[in-house]
Parts: C-alpha cells; sequence; structure tokens
C-alpha cells in the first residue's frame, strides 16, 4: 500500500555524455580544454521527474538505450546527473547489472561482508545475517570462491540475497528476474511480494507481465525523456502497442501449439478425452459452482498492429457451435477466433492468452504448429477462424480477460497484425477454488487413514 510519504523524488534530471568520434579528439579535448569543444553532447536523460511514495511499486520501462541504467545509476549515486535532482529518503538496496558493487577478486563470502557494509550494516548485523544471506543465495561451496568465478546466475543469486538482508527502505530492481532459473525467480518473487507489503521499489524490466503484476504505476522513457507516467496497467499496455507497431521482437506470442496435424477441408469431429472432476456434480448445484460469464467481444478495446488482418470476433461456442454466455469450470468448451485479412496473409497465426486480474498469463495457445506444413494464406477479404477446444480448468472468483491477436509469419520472426488486449471478459462469481493460479479438474481423490 503506497502511502503519501515521498521517498524518492526525481526532478529535471538530465545527464549527458560527451561522445569522441575519433580516439585523438580526447587528448585534443585534454590539451585545449576550454579553448574548442572536440566532443559533441549525447543526452542520455532530459528532464526527467517522477515521485515514488512510500510502499509503492514504480516500473521503469524502455528500450534499449532509452536510458533506464543512466537513471538507475544516478539515484544510487554512482553516477553524477549533468542536471536535475535526486532526493532519497532511506536506505536504498540496488541489484544493478547483476550485483555491481561486488569486487570481482573477493569471495562470495567476502563480498557479502563488503556489500552489506556499504549498505549500513553494522559487522554484528552481518553475522548476525550471514547465515540466512547465504542460505537464501543457495550457491553452495561457491561461497568461497571468488565472485569473478561465478556464473551470472550465481551472481545474481548472491547480490539479491545480500539485497534481501539489509533492510531496506527502498529497493531496486533492474532485470534481476531475467537472469536466474524458475526455482530463485519464485525465491525473489516472494521476497518481493512481502516487501511491497511495506518498501518502495523501482524495478526495471523489460519483461511486461511481470511489469503490470508487480507494479502500481509506471514510467515508460524514450530516448531518455519520459514518455508516460501513470498506473502499470495502462503504461504497459501503451508501451507493448509501441513496440508492436515498430516490430521489436518483444511483441511475440508464446508459441507452443499443441497440435501438429494439417488441418483437413472436412475437420474430424473432436472426441474430446475429458476429465470428469467426482465432485462436479456436486459443485454444480452448490454455492461455489465454477461458472464462468462470458461477456461480449468488444471491438474497440485497445490494440496495436500492423492492420494487415483483423480480429472480427472473438467468442466461446459449445460442441454444437452454439454460443454461450455461461460456461462452468471443467467444462469442455471451444473458443472461436475470426480474422478477417485487409491484405494478403501468408502465414498467418492466430492466438489467444487467457490473463487473470493481474494481467498474469493463465494459459493460452495458437495456431502455429496446426498451420505449419501447409499454405494456409488468406486472401484480402477473406475470412479465416480458429476455433480452440479445450476443457476449461476451475478459475479463481474475479475477473479474466481475453487477449487475441493475428500475426504473420513464423514463431522466431513475425509481424503482429491486430493484437487486442481485454478483447472480451469473463467473469466468475465464486469458486470452491481459491489458491494458484487456477484449478485442474482432478481425477480422484482419495483419502486413507488407519486411524
Ligand atoms: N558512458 C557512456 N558514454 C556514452 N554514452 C553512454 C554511456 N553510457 C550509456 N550511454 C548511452 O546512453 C543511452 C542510455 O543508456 P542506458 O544504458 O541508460 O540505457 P538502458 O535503457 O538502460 O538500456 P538497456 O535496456 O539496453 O540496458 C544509450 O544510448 C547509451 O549508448
Amino acid at each position: 500500500m503506497s502511502s503519501d510519504e515521498v521517498m524518492l523524488e526525481i526532478s529535471n534530471l538530465a545527464k549527458f555524455y560527451t561522445i569522441y568520434e575519433r580516439p585523438e579528439d580526447r587528448l585534443k579535448q585534454m590539451l585545449w580544454r576550454g579553448r574548442k569543444k572536440y566532443f559533441r553532447e549525447f543526452w542520455a536523460l532530459s528532464d526527467v521527474s517522477f515521485k515514488v511514495s512510500k510502499g509503492e511499486t514504480l516500473g521503469l520501462l524502455g528500450r534499449n538505450g532509452a536510458g533506464k541504467s543512466t537513471l538507475l545509476q544516478i539515484v544510487t549515486g554512482t553516477l553524477e546527473a549533468s542536471a536535475g535532482t535526486v532526493k532519497r529518503h532511506g536506505r536504498i538496496a540496488a541489484l544493478l547489472e547483476l550485483g555491481a558493487g561486488f569486487n570481482p577478486e573477493f569471495t562470495g563470502s567476502e563480498n557479502v561482508y563488503l556489500a552489506a557494509s556499504i549498505l549500513g550494516l553494522t559487522e554484528e548485523e552481518i553475522e548476525d545475517r550471514y547465515d540466512d544471506i547465504i542460505n537464501f543465495a543457495g550457491i553452495g561451496d561457491f561461497i568461497g570462491q571468488p565472485v569473478k568465478l561465478y556464473s551470472s546466475g550465481m551472481y545474481a543469486r548472491l547480490a539479491f540475497a545480500v539485497a534481501a538482508h539489509v533492510d531496506a527502505d527502498i529497493l531496486i530492481i533492474d532485470e534481476i528476474l531475467s537472469v536466474g532459473d524458475a526455482a530463485f525467480t519464485q525465491k525473489c518473487m516472494r521476497f518481493i511480494n512481502r516487501f511491497k507489503e511495506h518498501g518502495t521499489i523501482l524495478f526495471v524490466t523489460h519483461d511486461i507481465a511481470a511489469a503490470t503484476k508487480l507494479c502500481d504505476r509506471a514510467v515508460w522513457l524514450e530516448g531518455g525523456r519520459v514518455k508516460e507516467i501513470g498506473p502499470a496497467k495502462d503504461v504497459c499496455r501503451h508501451y507493448m502497442a509501441g513496440i508492436n507497431s515498430a516490430n521489436d521482437e518483444q511483441g511475440t506470442f508464446q508459441i507452443s501449439s499443441r497440435s501438429g496435424e494439417a488441418e483437413k477441408e472436412e475437420p474430424e469431429e473432436i472426441k474430446p478425452q475429458v476429465v470428469v472432476d467426482p465432485r462436479d456434480e456436486l459443485l454444480r448445484n452448490s454455492e461455489y459452482a465454477n461458472q464462468i460469464k462470458v461477456f461480449d467481444f468488444d471491438p474497440g478495446a485497445d490494440w496495436s498492429g500492423h492492420k494487415g488482418a483483423e480480429i472480427v470476433d472473438v467468442c466461446v461456442v459449445d460442441q454444437e457451435g452454439a454460443r454461450k454466455t455461461v460456461v462452468y469450470g471443467g467444462e469442455v468448451v471451444t473458443l472461436r477466433v475470426t480474422a478477417k485479412a485487409i491484405n494478403e496473409i501468408g502465414m498467418p497465426i492466430i492466438g489467444f492468452y487467457i490473463k487473470d486480474r493481474l494481467g498474469q498469463n493463465l494459459f493460452g495457445d495458437n495456431t502455429f504448429l496446426t498451420l505449419k506444413d501447409q499454405d494456409a494464406t488468406i486472401k484480402p477479404g477473406k475470412d479465416m477462424v480458429a476455433n480452440f477446444t479445450f476443457q476449461l480448468p476451475y478459475l479463481h472468483a474475479g475477473d479474466f480477460s481475453v487477449t487475441v491477436a493475428i500475426a504473420e509469419g513464423t514463431e522466431a520472426d513475425h509481424i503482429q497484425h491486430h493484437w487486442i488486449d481485454d478483447a472480451m471478459f469473463l467473469s466468475v462469481p465464486t469458486s470452491h477454488f481459491s489458491h494458484g493460479l487456477m484449478g485442474v479438474p482432478m481425477l480422484d481423490i482419495k483419502v486413507e487413514s488407519n486411524r
């Protein structure tokens, strides 16, 4: 929960670097200091202002070279600004570029002492926390080795472990989550979620899903300037749209279609293997019925892409093809996405994601592998209908959104034609399921006891 207390106040910050076209220009500049300029100024940051309140998590988004690292280095005091001010209140622990601050020649253990003392802990405090730090890092015997021998993942683990134990008021996290393995990332996430309850976080990432989930607000930097600042969900969406329209690779789908079979002229009747949860009937007739209300496709929802093709309809249908406005967790349904080609689309891919209210992708799929080995070209004005038939998981109570998109190309390289966030909403009033992201229908639940 954020409060009115400002922890970080950045005002009209600017930073220029001096760029010398030729190495000898640097020497000339030293010799003829002030008389003539042998360099040009490159403004990495210009007029950047924002505040971060206590308890707030602020995301910092921007393409490579947008100025994020420069800004963080100024905030942490490792780089001097050319103009403007930074007011900090409280202890800042920063995880910049893989644990900057470690001495590569020192062992992990020595670096724990070094980094923790720089961050303001007394020797006694470090002694008390040392075992916890080492356990958190989980790098085993490597703790006695110089950190220059560490992999980037080990480096990040140790850096995070120190930062997590110094009672920081402000935590600065720069892409740290991208270097660890999944288990470590989860550990960091648990720490960050606990820290968020009282601490302030400045979080730099290229991972839009993580930014949407973690941050309250976000700042989008472009060319060293603030392009947008506001609620994280909005800024992330606009940023994604900007990236997609520039055909940046970050706008890609997660490609993982489940069928490699070519589509037939006359599709075979699907005989789904359905898991029937033995509690299904009981659930349906109880107050916990996992009823999922399906709202209409919103053609006016925010979108991005080149619009060489357009999604014109999204709906949920039953196995007879009838549109559904209510379905149940555990039921077999078809999500039908209809797209119309405006230009000829050579290698179309239609996909979807179901997201929870935090913007986390619960699941999704696309037609890439299904169409991979055939000519699926859509002529201008013609439709392509993708039917994704699956057994619904159990969803917890709350609202969910469906993202849909049509792209053209391959898994690694494609153009996004029409990407619609929040194309359709689902709403679940009640649920027996409340833990984890979603529930799977159980084959059976047996209880044995020898009491
Ligand atoms: N020491 C330097 N001398 C000259 N230019 C620099 C220097 N450091 C950074 N820059 C330039 O400043 C701009 C901003 O760089 P910065 O590293 O802050 O971007 P970034 O948003 O962190 O990028 P990335 O996502 O790739 O880490 C870039 O154009 C970069 O080339």
